[in-house]
């Protein structure tokens, strides 16, 4: 089948050459003009033949919405838009209607793997009508792993980025039990090899999974990770599924925490804690630490002048 793919990136480039290996014939357009096998999205719009499908596989928000409204632009009657980038489901449902008035079809599909697919294989989560999916399926079936799962119809147009929403949302919750874990572990000295015990558990145990084989092959790399700054960026999915989650009332007390860990990670000093410190010192006379570093003016630091509230102060 032919298909035309908008974003050559780690993950675009990749499904490219999946696609390609599985005998398909992908035409490809990226905005950098050394990756692009064409010149604009309108050549590669007129290198296609109808009834054409795209694939855009660029970033979420503004890079899809103006690939979405140009495609809207070039293609016709009977064509069909993937969007298979980390989109939030809510832009699904407005790239569908207004697809739609112009008769082009669109299907949303969350894509896992990273960029282990081109050897692995990528999960795809769909959403969509039947009879677009169904046009799609040589595609989807060169791209997803080999064997039974790895492709799910999830549902009406939105459901395939939503359970890609929530996938990404446990997998927060998955990296952070183990990222607390290792922190515990590397804190105190009761286990000596901290790395074995956890590549250890790459067999046999309960928590075995691909999220540990490659925690145990970034320590391989680095035993401590010395050579990483404890900072963790987010790209919407995490918020999507917290915001989800109060729509519908679902407590969802890990994922969040787990959220809420990566803006954490993101401060080199915390104000809250600063109001805490703060509190602490006026309420007990305890220790503050300065911004300079010292420790000084409360009542855990032995002499420290511990200054009473004034009776006016109460
Ligand atoms: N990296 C992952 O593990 C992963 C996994 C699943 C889904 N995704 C999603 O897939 C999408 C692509 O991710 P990536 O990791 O390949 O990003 P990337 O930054 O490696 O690649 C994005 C590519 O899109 C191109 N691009 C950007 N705007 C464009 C435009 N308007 N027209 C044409 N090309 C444009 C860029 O030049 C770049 O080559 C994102 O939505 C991302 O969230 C990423
Ligand atoms: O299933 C996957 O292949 C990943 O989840 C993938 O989608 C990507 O690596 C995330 O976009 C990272 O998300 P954050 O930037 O929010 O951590």
């Amino acid at each position: 089948m032919q298909i035309g793919m908008v974003g050559l990136g780690k993950m675009g480039g990749n499904m490219a050459e999946r696609l390609r290996r599985g005998g398909h014939d992908v035409i490809g357009y990226d905005r950098d003009p050394a990756i692009s096998d064409v010149a604009s999205l309108k050549e590669l719009v007129e290198r296609l033949e109808a009834p054409r499908a795209v694939w855009v596989m660029v970033p979420a928000g503004k890079p899809t919405q103006t690939t979405v409204d140009d495609l809207g632009e070039l293609l016709d009657v009977g064509d069909i838009v993937v969007d298979g980038g980390n989109s939030h489901y809510v832009d699904d449902q407005k790239h569908a209607r207004e697809l739609s008035t112009k008769g082009i079809g669109f299907v949303d599909c969350g894509v896992s793997g990273g960029v282990w697919g081109l050897q692995n294989g990528y999960a795809l989560m769909c959403g969509g009508d039947k009879a677009h999916v169904d046009r799609l399926m040589p595609i989807f079936e060169a791209l997803k792993p080999e064997g039974e799962d790895g492709f799910v119809h999830a549902g009406d147009v939105g459901a395939g980025h939503f359970a890609k929403m929530v996938h990404n949302g446990i997998e927060y919750g998955m990296m952070q039990a183990f990222a607390e874990g290792w922190e515990l572990l590397e804190a105190s000295d009761v286990v000596k090899d901290v790395k074995g015990s956890f590549a250890s558990w790459r067999t046999g145990t309960v928590i075995r999974s691909w999220l540990l084989d490659l925690l145990v092959r970034a320590l391989d790399d680095d035993e401590h990770l010395e050579q990483l700054r404890g900072y963790a960026q987010d790209s919407g999915e995490g918020r999507w599924t917290v915001q989800a989650a109060v729509d519908h009332a679902v407590p969802m007390p890990v994922i969040t925490a787990a959220l809420y860990a990566r803006f954490a990670s993101r401060q080199d000093d915390s104000p809250a804690m600063k109001v805490v410190a703060a509190l602490r010192n006026q309420f007990g006379g305890h220790a503050i630490t300065s911004a300079e570093g010292s420790t000084g003016k409360g009542a855990d630091s032995p002499g420290a002048d511990v200054t009473p509230p004034r009776e006016s102060d109460r």
